[in-house]
């Protein structure tokens, strides 16, 4: 059975002694809570990785890092490697996040290498795809969404999905205010599981966890999680505060 997750993108957000205070009031409204098959991630940025790990000893929350360069080492100045991450005890890495693909130029090309080099150091990746406002407009959301894909993951073999989690967040929803609906949410999620279907058999899209990401809030929550093909979300603004967060967490 594939496993639920909520997980908060917390971006540059929080400095070490915030990142710490939000770990710790995350636990605190959590405990109690039958955490069956449900996975709690925090993402916080690379300086305050190891704090946060420290502060997630002895609960449920995982910690993961938004970002890694897919060298292996070298002259890429402020880059961090999965060796490095994985130095911290990292097991987990987000990639291919629309404000990576938009502000830092991060191509599809580039997020198949980012996703090779974190499958191939052991890490576990949680792809981000989705389509811009004009796709949508369009219609062309499935077509861009499949190209994506294609481009970018397709490369993996079956066995590599053990370690692979995958994100919808389409990029008008992102710190927008504005969600996808329940349904484009499940007709989106619904199309991904089927492309996974035909590229790498059933075992693969049954089992691959795909998030929904995109001013999920706890008034929203509960419903897009009860669609069929949504198996948690990716959260930005609603985890930076521990409440929010942890209601969302209750809703799944
Ligand atoms: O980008 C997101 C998570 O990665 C979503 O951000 P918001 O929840 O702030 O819209």
């Amino acid at each position: 059975m594939r496993k639920k997750i909520v997980a908060g993108n917390w971006k540059m957000n929080n400095n070490e002694t915030e990142s710490i205070q939000l770990i710790q009031g995350i636990n605190e409204q959590i405990t109690g809570e039958s955490l069956d098959n449900t996975r709690v991630i925090v993402a916080p940025s690379f300086v305050n990785l190891s704090a946060s790990l420290k502060a997630s000893e002895n609960t449920p929350i995982e910690v993961v890092a938004q970002n890694m360069h897919e060298a292996k080492s070298g002259a890429y100045t402020g880059e961090v490697s999965a060796d490095m991450l994985k130095g911290l005890g990292i097991k987990t890495v987000i990639i291919g996040h629309s404000e990576r693909r938009s502000l830092f130029n991060e191509t599809d090309e580039i997020l198949a290498e980012k996703l090779k080099a974190a499958i191939n150091n052991g890490l576990e990746a949680i792809f981000c795809f989705g389509e811009k406002l004009e796709e949508r407009k369009l219609d062309n959301h499935l077509l861009e969404v499949g190209s994506q894909l294609r481009n970018s993951l397709f490369q993996l073999k079956a066995e590599d999905f053990k370690n692979i989690i995958l994100a919808y967040e389409p990029v008008w929803a992102i710190g927008t205010g504005e969600t996808a609906s329940p349904e484009q949410a499940q007709e989106m999620h619904a199309f991904v599981r089927n492309v996974l279907e035909k590229r790498y058999g059933k075992e693969v899209s049954e089992n691959t966890s795909i998030l929904y990401g995109g001013s999920v809030k706890p008034n929203n929550a509960e419903e897009i999680f009860s669609k069929k093909d949504v198996d948690g979300g990716l959260i930005g603004g609603a985890s930076l505060k521990a409440e929010d967060f942890s209601a969302i967490i209750k809703a799944i």
